[in-house]
Protein backbone atom coordinates (compact mmCIF):
# COMPACT_ATOMS: atom_id res chain seq x y z
CA UNK A 1 0.00 0.00 0.00
CA UNK A 2 1.31 3.33 -1.02
CA UNK A 3 2.08 5.43 2.42
CA UNK A 4 1.94 8.94 0.32
CA UNK A 5 -0.75 10.25 -1.76
CA UNK A 6 -1.67 13.25 -3.76
CA UNK A 7 -5.41 13.64 -4.83
CA UNK A 8 -6.78 16.37 -6.82
CA UNK A 9 -10.25 17.79 -7.84
CA UNK A 10 -11.43 20.87 -9.24
CA UNK A 11 -12.84 22.31 -6.02
CA UNK A 12 -11.28 21.81 -2.34
CA UNK A 13 -13.49 22.67 0.95
CA UNK A 14 -10.96 22.57 3.90
CA UNK A 15 -13.05 23.05 6.62
CA UNK A 16 -16.38 25.05 7.56
CA UNK A 17 -14.34 28.59 7.55
CA UNK A 18 -11.87 28.50 4.83
CA UNK A 19 -12.66 29.32 1.28
CA UNK A 20 -13.00 26.62 -1.27
CA UNK A 21 -9.67 26.19 -3.70
CA UNK A 22 -10.60 25.85 -6.79
CA UNK A 23 -7.78 23.23 -8.84
CA UNK A 24 -7.27 21.74 -4.97
CA UNK A 25 -4.85 18.97 -3.98
CA UNK A 26 -3.72 17.77 -0.90
CA UNK A 27 -1.25 15.78 0.36
CA UNK A 28 -1.71 12.80 2.45
CA UNK A 29 1.01 10.21 4.05
CA UNK A 30 -0.21 7.33 5.92
CA UNK A 31 -3.27 8.37 8.06
CA UNK A 32 -2.44 12.26 7.96
CA UNK A 33 -2.45 15.59 5.86
CA UNK A 34 0.43 17.15 5.16
CA UNK A 35 -0.83 19.99 2.91
CA UNK A 36 -3.70 21.42 1.21
CA UNK A 37 -3.26 24.08 -1.36
CA UNK A 38 -3.16 24.34 -5.66
CA UNK A 39 -3.05 21.23 -7.23
CA UNK A 40 -0.27 22.79 -9.82
CA UNK A 41 2.06 24.02 -6.38
CA UNK A 42 2.17 20.55 -4.74
CA UNK A 43 2.46 18.72 -7.72
CA UNK A 44 5.83 20.25 -8.48
CA UNK A 45 6.49 20.58 -4.75
CA UNK A 46 5.98 16.38 -4.26
CA UNK A 47 6.65 15.45 -8.00
CA UNK A 48 7.49 11.65 -7.51
CA UNK A 49 4.07 11.16 -5.48
CA UNK A 50 1.53 9.80 -8.02
CA UNK A 51 -1.47 12.43 -8.55
CA UNK A 52 -5.17 10.19 -7.72
CA UNK A 53 -7.25 12.68 -10.14
CA UNK A 54 -10.86 12.81 -9.17
CA UNK A 55 -11.76 15.16 -11.70
CA UNK A 56 -15.40 17.32 -11.25
CA UNK A 57 -15.63 17.00 -7.75
CA UNK A 58 -15.60 18.57 -4.43
CA UNK A 59 -13.42 17.61 -1.84
CA UNK A 60 -15.07 18.00 1.94
CA UNK A 61 -14.37 17.07 5.71
CA UNK A 62 -15.81 13.92 6.23
CA UNK A 63 -19.04 14.21 8.09
CA UNK A 64 -19.88 13.08 11.78
CA UNK A 65 -22.87 11.62 12.74
CA UNK A 66 -22.70 12.48 16.34
CA UNK A 67 -25.92 10.01 17.37
CA UNK A 68 -27.38 7.05 16.00
CA UNK A 69 -28.39 3.06 17.03
CA UNK A 70 -27.05 2.19 13.87
CA UNK A 71 -28.16 -1.58 14.28
CA UNK A 72 -31.09 -0.43 14.15
CA UNK A 73 -31.95 -0.13 10.22
CA UNK A 74 -33.20 -3.63 10.75
CA UNK A 75 -36.13 -2.27 12.12
CA UNK A 76 -36.82 0.28 9.75
CA UNK A 77 -40.33 1.14 8.72
CA UNK A 78 -41.59 -1.15 11.69
CA UNK A 79 -43.51 1.19 13.90
CA UNK A 80 -44.63 4.41 12.12
CA UNK A 81 -46.12 7.70 12.95
CA UNK A 82 -45.93 7.13 16.92
CA UNK A 83 -45.01 9.57 19.89
CA UNK A 84 -41.52 8.52 21.28
CA UNK A 85 -42.74 6.90 24.58
CA UNK A 86 -45.37 4.89 22.46
CA UNK A 87 -42.81 4.15 20.01
CA UNK A 88 -40.02 3.29 22.51
CA UNK A 89 -42.33 1.39 25.24
CA UNK A 90 -45.14 -0.28 22.72
CA UNK A 91 -43.13 -1.44 19.79
CA UNK A 92 -39.30 -1.22 19.72
CA UNK A 93 -38.35 -2.39 23.52
CA UNK A 94 -40.32 -5.56 23.01
CA UNK A 95 -38.64 -6.16 20.23
CA UNK A 96 -35.44 -5.22 20.96
CA UNK A 97 -36.07 -7.88 24.30
CA UNK A 98 -35.70 -10.61 21.43
CA UNK A 99 -32.17 -8.69 19.83
CA UNK A 100 -29.34 -11.39 18.96
CA UNK A 101 -25.90 -10.79 18.38
CA UNK A 102 -25.88 -11.50 14.62
CA UNK A 103 -28.83 -9.15 14.05
CA UNK A 104 -27.12 -6.20 15.85
CA UNK A 105 -24.10 -7.09 13.65
CA UNK A 106 -25.84 -7.27 10.07
CA UNK A 107 -27.84 -4.47 10.98
CA UNK A 108 -24.91 -2.19 12.09
CA UNK A 109 -23.12 -3.16 8.24
CA UNK A 110 -26.19 -2.02 6.49
CA UNK A 111 -25.90 1.28 8.50
CA UNK A 112 -22.45 1.38 7.65
CA UNK A 113 -23.07 1.03 4.08
CA UNK A 114 -25.32 3.68 3.76
CA UNK A 115 -23.81 6.08 5.95
CA UNK A 116 -20.79 5.77 3.90
CA UNK A 117 -23.29 7.03 1.08
CA UNK A 118 -23.65 10.32 2.73
CA UNK A 119 -19.72 11.13 3.81
CA UNK A 120 -19.88 10.20 7.11
CA UNK A 121 -16.51 9.02 8.55
CA UNK A 122 -16.99 9.06 11.53
CA UNK A 123 -20.37 7.89 13.87
CA UNK A 124 -21.53 7.86 17.88
CA UNK A 125 -23.36 4.90 17.89
CA UNK A 126 -25.00 3.32 21.22
CA UNK A 127 -26.94 0.06 21.18
CA UNK A 128 -27.16 -3.15 22.47
CA UNK A 129 -24.50 -5.95 21.80
CA UNK A 130 -22.19 -3.48 21.43
CA UNK A 131 -19.26 -5.72 20.32
CA UNK A 132 -20.71 -6.96 17.33
CA UNK A 133 -21.33 -3.31 16.26
CA UNK A 134 -17.29 -2.82 16.57
CA UNK A 135 -16.79 -5.85 14.79
CA UNK A 136 -18.73 -4.16 11.61
CA UNK A 137 -16.88 -0.69 12.43
CA UNK A 138 -13.77 -2.38 12.11
CA UNK A 139 -14.51 -4.06 8.94
CA UNK A 140 -15.93 -1.01 7.26
CA UNK A 141 -12.69 0.83 8.72
CA UNK A 142 -14.36 3.94 9.38
CA UNK A 143 -14.06 6.12 12.93
CA UNK A 144 -16.11 5.88 15.56
CA UNK A 145 -17.45 6.86 19.83
CA UNK A 146 -19.59 4.07 20.87
CA UNK A 147 -20.65 2.49 23.69
CA UNK A 148 -23.10 -0.43 25.20
CA UNK A 149 -26.60 0.97 26.18
CA UNK A 150 -27.18 1.15 29.65
CA UNK A 151 -30.61 0.98 31.38
CA UNK A 152 -31.79 -0.60 34.83
CA UNK A 153 -34.25 -3.33 33.29
CA UNK A 154 -32.33 -6.27 31.70
CA UNK A 155 -30.79 -6.15 28.71
CA UNK A 156 -31.16 -8.82 26.26
CA UNK A 157 -27.31 -7.75 25.65
CA UNK A 158 -25.61 -8.44 28.81
CA UNK A 159 -28.43 -9.20 31.02
CA UNK A 160 -28.08 -7.27 34.53
CA UNK A 161 -27.12 -3.79 34.78
CA UNK A 162 -23.78 -4.85 36.72
CA UNK A 163 -22.46 -6.91 33.56
CA UNK A 164 -23.34 -3.81 30.92
CA UNK A 165 -20.83 -2.01 33.32
CA UNK A 166 -18.46 -4.86 33.28
CA UNK A 167 -18.83 -4.83 29.89
CA UNK A 168 -18.19 -1.55 29.37
CA UNK A 169 -15.12 -1.41 30.96
CA UNK A 170 -13.94 -4.30 29.15
CA UNK A 171 -14.53 -2.56 26.31
CA UNK A 172 -12.70 0.47 27.68
CA UNK A 173 -9.80 -1.59 28.82
CA UNK A 174 -9.32 -3.41 25.19
CA UNK A 175 -9.57 -0.25 22.98
CA UNK A 176 -8.06 2.15 24.98
CA UNK A 177 -5.66 3.84 22.43
CA UNK A 178 -7.44 2.92 19.38
CA UNK A 179 -6.76 4.96 16.72
CA UNK A 180 -10.03 5.07 15.11
CA UNK A 181 -12.06 3.36 18.13
CA UNK A 182 -13.12 5.49 21.26
CA UNK A 183 -15.43 3.90 24.17
CA UNK A 184 -18.13 6.04 25.90
CA UNK A 185 -20.30 5.16 29.10
CA UNK A 186 -23.63 5.36 27.66
CA UNK A 187 -26.36 5.46 30.13
CA UNK A 188 -29.41 5.49 27.92
CA UNK A 189 -31.76 8.39 29.43
CA UNK A 190 -32.92 9.56 32.98
CA UNK A 191 -36.40 7.51 32.65
CA UNK A 192 -34.59 4.10 32.48
CA UNK A 193 -31.69 4.54 34.26
CA UNK A 194 -31.90 5.11 38.47
CA UNK A 195 -29.83 7.97 40.10
CA UNK A 196 -27.70 5.21 40.96
CA UNK A 197 -27.29 3.83 37.93
CA UNK A 198 -26.21 7.22 36.73
CA UNK A 199 -23.73 8.01 38.88
CA UNK A 200 -22.51 4.63 38.56
CA UNK A 201 -21.60 5.53 34.83
CA UNK A 202 -20.03 8.38 35.92
CA UNK A 203 -17.59 7.06 38.29
CA UNK A 204 -16.77 4.28 35.24
CA UNK A 205 -16.44 7.57 32.45
CA UNK A 206 -14.25 9.69 35.23
CA UNK A 207 -11.94 6.70 36.27
CA UNK A 208 -11.30 5.59 32.53
CA UNK A 209 -10.98 9.43 31.67
CA UNK A 210 -13.83 8.39 29.27
CA UNK A 211 -17.05 10.34 27.75
CA UNK A 212 -20.14 9.44 28.81
CA UNK A 213 -23.52 9.75 26.41
CA UNK A 214 -27.11 10.00 27.36
CA UNK A 215 -30.33 11.10 25.69
CA UNK A 216 -31.55 14.42 27.50
CA UNK A 217 -34.66 16.36 27.26
CA UNK A 218 -36.28 14.52 24.27
CA UNK A 219 -40.02 15.49 25.11
CA UNK A 220 -42.00 17.16 26.88
CA UNK A 221 -42.94 13.88 28.53
CA UNK A 222 -39.76 12.84 29.50
CA UNK A 223 -39.45 15.82 31.68
CA UNK A 224 -42.66 15.88 33.10
CA UNK A 225 -41.99 12.49 34.35
CA UNK A 226 -38.59 13.23 35.75
CA UNK A 227 -40.21 16.23 37.57
CA UNK A 228 -42.88 13.54 39.07
CA UNK A 229 -39.91 11.31 39.91
CA UNK A 230 -37.25 13.48 41.29
CA UNK A 231 -38.62 16.83 41.68
CA UNK A 232 -36.27 18.19 38.84
CA UNK A 233 -36.04 18.50 35.41
CA UNK A 234 -33.57 15.87 33.38
CA UNK A 235 -30.73 18.69 33.36
CA UNK A 236 -30.88 20.05 37.02
CA UNK A 237 -30.97 15.73 37.85
CA UNK A 238 -27.84 15.61 35.78
CA UNK A 239 -26.05 18.17 37.60
CA UNK A 240 -27.32 16.95 41.21
CA UNK A 241 -25.78 13.69 40.43
CA UNK A 242 -22.87 15.15 39.19
CA UNK A 243 -23.05 14.53 35.00
CA UNK A 244 -22.79 17.45 33.87
CA UNK A 245 -18.99 18.36 32.47
CA UNK A 246 -16.88 18.78 29.27
CA UNK A 247 -16.98 14.84 28.96
CA UNK A 248 -21.02 14.59 28.62
CA UNK A 249 -22.06 14.30 25.02
CA UNK A 250 -26.07 14.65 24.99
CA UNK A 251 -28.42 13.52 22.17
CA UNK A 252 -31.81 15.56 21.61
CA UNK A 253 -31.95 18.73 24.08
CA UNK A 254 -35.25 19.76 22.74
CA UNK A 255 -36.90 20.96 25.24
CA UNK A 256 -34.48 22.98 27.45
CA UNK A 257 -35.70 26.59 29.28
CA UNK A 258 -32.78 29.80 28.71
CA UNK A 259 -31.44 28.94 32.17
CA UNK A 260 -30.45 25.36 30.59
CA UNK A 261 -28.65 25.97 27.94
CA UNK A 262 -27.09 28.88 29.94
CA UNK A 263 -26.22 25.61 32.25
CA UNK A 264 -24.99 23.14 29.62
CA UNK A 265 -22.75 26.27 27.77
CA UNK A 266 -21.10 26.42 31.23
CA UNK A 267 -20.58 23.28 31.91
CA UNK A 268 -19.19 22.62 28.28
CA UNK A 269 -21.87 20.19 27.47
CA UNK A 270 -21.53 18.70 24.02
CA UNK A 271 -25.30 17.94 22.20
CA UNK A 272 -26.58 16.26 19.12
CA UNK A 273 -29.19 18.10 17.10
CA UNK A 274 -31.12 15.20 15.37
CA UNK A 275 -34.11 17.42 13.65
CA UNK A 276 -35.17 14.46 11.53
CA UNK A 277 -36.48 12.47 14.14
CA UNK A 278 -37.39 15.05 16.45
CA UNK A 279 -39.96 15.61 13.91
CA UNK A 280 -41.07 12.13 12.84
CA UNK A 281 -41.77 11.51 16.60
CA UNK A 282 -43.46 14.38 17.11
CA UNK A 283 -41.07 15.52 19.61
CA UNK A 284 -40.28 19.22 18.66
CA UNK A 285 -37.63 21.76 18.06
CA UNK A 286 -34.50 22.09 19.89
CA UNK A 287 -33.35 25.84 20.74
CA UNK A 288 -30.16 25.54 17.81
CA UNK A 289 -30.12 29.35 17.65
CA UNK A 290 -29.81 29.90 21.13
CA UNK A 291 -27.69 27.17 22.05
CA UNK A 292 -25.26 28.17 19.83
CA UNK A 293 -25.88 32.03 20.77
CA UNK A 294 -24.84 30.95 24.81
CA UNK A 295 -22.00 28.79 23.37
CA UNK A 296 -22.84 25.41 23.51
CA UNK A 297 -21.31 23.04 21.28
CA UNK A 298 -23.99 21.59 18.84
CA UNK A 299 -23.18 18.69 16.93
CA UNK A 300 -25.81 16.58 14.37
CA UNK A 301 -26.64 13.38 14.50
CA UNK A 302 -29.61 11.16 12.85
CA UNK A 303 -30.22 9.44 15.34
CA UNK A 304 -31.43 5.42 14.55
CA UNK A 305 -32.96 4.52 11.20
CA UNK A 306 -35.93 3.54 13.24
CA UNK A 307 -37.24 7.16 14.05
CA UNK A 308 -35.63 9.00 11.17
CA UNK A 309 -35.56 6.94 8.88
CA UNK A 310 -32.42 7.40 7.13
CA UNK A 311 -28.84 7.55 8.17
CA UNK A 312 -28.26 10.33 5.60
CA UNK A 313 -26.28 13.56 7.30
CA UNK A 314 -26.56 15.52 4.17
CA UNK A 315 -30.26 15.84 4.38
CA UNK A 316 -29.71 16.72 8.15
CA UNK A 317 -27.99 19.42 7.73
CA UNK A 318 -30.11 20.69 4.90
CA UNK A 319 -33.31 20.14 7.71
CA UNK A 320 -31.54 21.41 10.50
CA UNK A 321 -31.07 24.68 8.87
CA UNK A 322 -34.43 25.10 6.55
CA UNK A 323 -35.92 24.14 9.52
CA UNK A 324 -35.14 27.07 12.18
CA UNK A 325 -35.78 29.54 8.89
CA UNK A 326 -39.01 29.03 8.27
CA UNK A 327 -39.76 28.53 12.22
CA UNK A 328 -38.19 32.14 12.76
CA UNK A 329 -38.97 33.46 9.70
CA UNK A 330 -35.59 34.37 9.50
CA UNK A 331 -33.12 32.98 6.23
CA UNK A 332 -29.80 34.59 8.20
CA UNK A 333 -30.75 31.85 10.90
CA UNK A 334 -28.43 28.91 10.97
CA UNK A 335 -26.10 29.84 8.06
CA UNK A 336 -24.93 26.69 5.26
CA UNK A 337 -21.53 27.60 7.76
CA UNK A 338 -22.37 27.01 10.72
CA UNK A 339 -24.11 23.66 9.85
CA UNK A 340 -21.34 22.54 8.16
CA UNK A 341 -19.13 22.91 11.49
CA UNK A 342 -21.74 21.03 13.52
CA UNK A 343 -21.37 18.48 10.99
CA UNK A 344 -17.28 18.58 11.06
CA UNK A 345 -14.88 19.81 13.49
CA UNK A 346 -17.99 20.03 16.53
CA UNK A 347 -18.74 16.89 16.00
CA UNK A 348 -15.05 15.28 15.63
CA UNK A 349 -14.42 17.17 19.60
CA UNK A 350 -17.60 16.08 20.97
CA UNK A 351 -16.78 12.62 20.26
CA UNK A 352 -13.41 13.27 21.28
CA UNK A 353 -11.47 12.95 17.46
CA UNK A 354 -9.90 16.27 17.98
CA UNK A 355 -7.45 16.02 14.95
CA UNK A 356 -10.89 15.54 12.46
CA UNK A 357 -13.33 17.51 10.93
CA UNK A 358 -10.68 19.30 9.21
CA UNK A 359 -8.72 19.36 5.93
CA UNK A 360 -5.53 20.41 7.48
CA UNK A 361 -2.40 19.92 7.52
CA UNK A 362 -1.87 17.70 10.75
CA UNK A 363 -5.46 16.17 10.77
CA UNK A 364 -6.44 12.96 10.09
CA UNK A 365 -7.01 12.14 6.02
CA UNK A 366 -11.12 11.93 7.10
CA UNK A 367 -12.87 12.85 3.66
CA UNK A 368 -15.37 12.91 1.07
CA UNK A 369 -15.90 13.46 -2.45
CA UNK A 370 -19.01 14.40 -4.13
CA UNK A 371 -19.51 13.98 -7.43
CA UNK A 372 -19.94 17.29 -9.55
CA UNK A 373 -21.02 16.11 -12.88
CA UNK A 374 -24.64 15.41 -11.28
CA UNK A 375 -27.58 17.78 -12.64
CA UNK A 376 -28.46 18.11 -9.07
CA UNK A 377 -25.26 19.91 -8.81
CA UNK A 378 -24.86 22.21 -11.07
CA UNK A 379 -23.48 24.86 -11.65
CA UNK A 380 -20.95 25.81 -8.67
CA UNK A 381 -21.32 29.38 -7.61
CA UNK A 382 -20.71 28.72 -3.76
CA UNK A 383 -19.51 25.17 -3.13
CA UNK A 384 -19.87 25.40 0.62
CA UNK A 385 -23.98 25.73 -0.05
CA UNK A 386 -24.08 23.81 -2.54
CA UNK A 387 -22.92 20.56 0.02
CA UNK A 388 -25.00 21.83 2.54
CA UNK A 389 -28.36 22.61 0.73
CA UNK A 390 -28.17 20.18 -2.84
CA UNK A 391 -26.20 17.64 -1.82
CA UNK A 392 -27.85 14.18 -1.27
CA UNK A 393 -26.43 10.68 0.12
CA UNK A 394 -26.23 8.91 -3.58
CA UNK A 395 -23.79 12.38 -4.66
CA UNK A 396 -21.05 11.20 -2.99
CA UNK A 397 -18.98 9.22 -4.54
CA UNK A 398 -15.42 8.53 -2.49
CA UNK A 399 -14.42 8.10 1.18
CA UNK A 400 -11.14 8.10 3.04
CA UNK A 401 -10.17 7.78 6.67
CA UNK A 402 -7.27 7.95 7.88
CA UNK A 403 -5.83 8.21 4.31
CA UNK A 404 -7.42 4.65 3.29
CA UNK A 405 -9.93 4.66 0.52
CA UNK A 406 -13.63 3.20 1.90
CA UNK A 407 -15.24 3.91 -0.86
CA UNK A 408 -14.07 5.01 -4.75
CA UNK A 409 -16.12 5.65 -7.67
CA UNK A 410 -19.17 4.54 -5.92
CA UNK A 411 -18.23 1.28 -4.56
CA UNK A 412 -17.89 -0.19 -1.43
CA UNK A 413 -14.33 -1.86 -0.92
CA UNK A 414 -14.43 -2.83 2.95
CA UNK A 415 -17.78 -4.03 3.24
CA UNK A 416 -19.91 -5.94 0.73
CA UNK A 417 -23.38 -4.27 0.57
CA UNK A 418 -25.09 -7.32 -1.94
CA UNK A 419 -24.15 -9.59 0.81
CA UNK A 420 -25.34 -7.02 3.35
CA UNK A 421 -28.79 -6.15 2.29
CA UNK A 422 -29.39 -10.09 1.73
CA UNK A 423 -28.81 -10.98 5.61
CA UNK A 424 -30.69 -7.86 6.74
CA UNK A 425 -34.20 -9.25 4.24
CA UNK A 426 -33.60 -12.41 6.40
CA UNK A 427 -33.83 -11.24 9.96
CA UNK A 428 -36.56 -8.59 9.16
CA UNK A 429 -38.36 -11.73 7.22
CA UNK A 430 -37.64 -13.16 11.10
CA UNK A 431 -38.77 -10.02 13.00
CA UNK A 432 -42.21 -10.20 10.97
CA UNK A 433 -42.80 -14.05 12.03
CA UNK A 434 -41.98 -13.31 15.58
CA UNK A 435 -44.08 -10.01 15.01
CA UNK A 436 -46.97 -12.56 13.69
CA UNK A 437 -46.96 -9.99 10.66
CA UNK A 438 -46.36 -12.43 7.79
C1 LIG B 1 -29.78 1.21 25.35
S1 LIG B 1 -29.33 1.07 23.69
C2 LIG B 1 -30.12 2.44 22.92
C3 LIG B 1 -31.60 2.42 23.10
O1 LIG B 1 -32.12 3.65 22.64
C4 LIG B 1 -33.32 3.40 21.98
N1 LIG B 1 -33.66 4.56 21.18
C5 LIG B 1 -33.64 4.69 19.84
N2 LIG B 1 -34.00 5.95 19.50
C6 LIG B 1 -34.24 6.59 20.64
C7 LIG B 1 -34.65 7.90 20.95
O2 LIG B 1 -34.89 8.81 20.02
N3 LIG B 1 -34.82 8.24 22.23
C8 LIG B 1 -34.62 7.35 23.21
N4 LIG B 1 -34.22 6.09 22.98
C9 LIG B 1 -34.05 5.72 21.72
C10 LIG B 1 -33.05 2.15 21.24
O3 LIG B 1 -34.22 1.55 20.79
C11 LIG B 1 -32.30 1.33 22.29
O4 LIG B 1 -33.18 0.67 23.12
ZN1 LIG C 1 -31.15 8.05 20.14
Amino acid sequence: MREEKLIKATWVLPAWDREPLYQGAIFIRKERIIEVGPAQELRERYPAVPVEDLGEALIFPGLVNAHTHASMTIFRGLAEDLPLMTWLHEYIFPVESRLRSEWVYWGAKLALCEMLRSGITAVCDMYLFEPYVIRAVEEAGVRAALGEGLFDFPSPGYGPLEEGLRLTEDLLRAFAGHPRIRVMVMPHAVYTCSPETLKKAARLAERYGARLHIHLSETAEEVSQCLERYGRRPVAHLEVLGLLGENLHVAHAVELTDEEIELLARKGVSVAHCPESNLKLGSGVARVPEMLEAGVRVTLGTDGPASNNDLDLLSEMRTAALLQKGLRRDPTVLPAREILRMATEEGARALGFERCGRLEPGYEADLAVLDLTRPDLAPVHDPLALLVYSARAGAVREVMVAGQWLMREGQILTLDEEETRHWVAGIAQEIREFLGKS
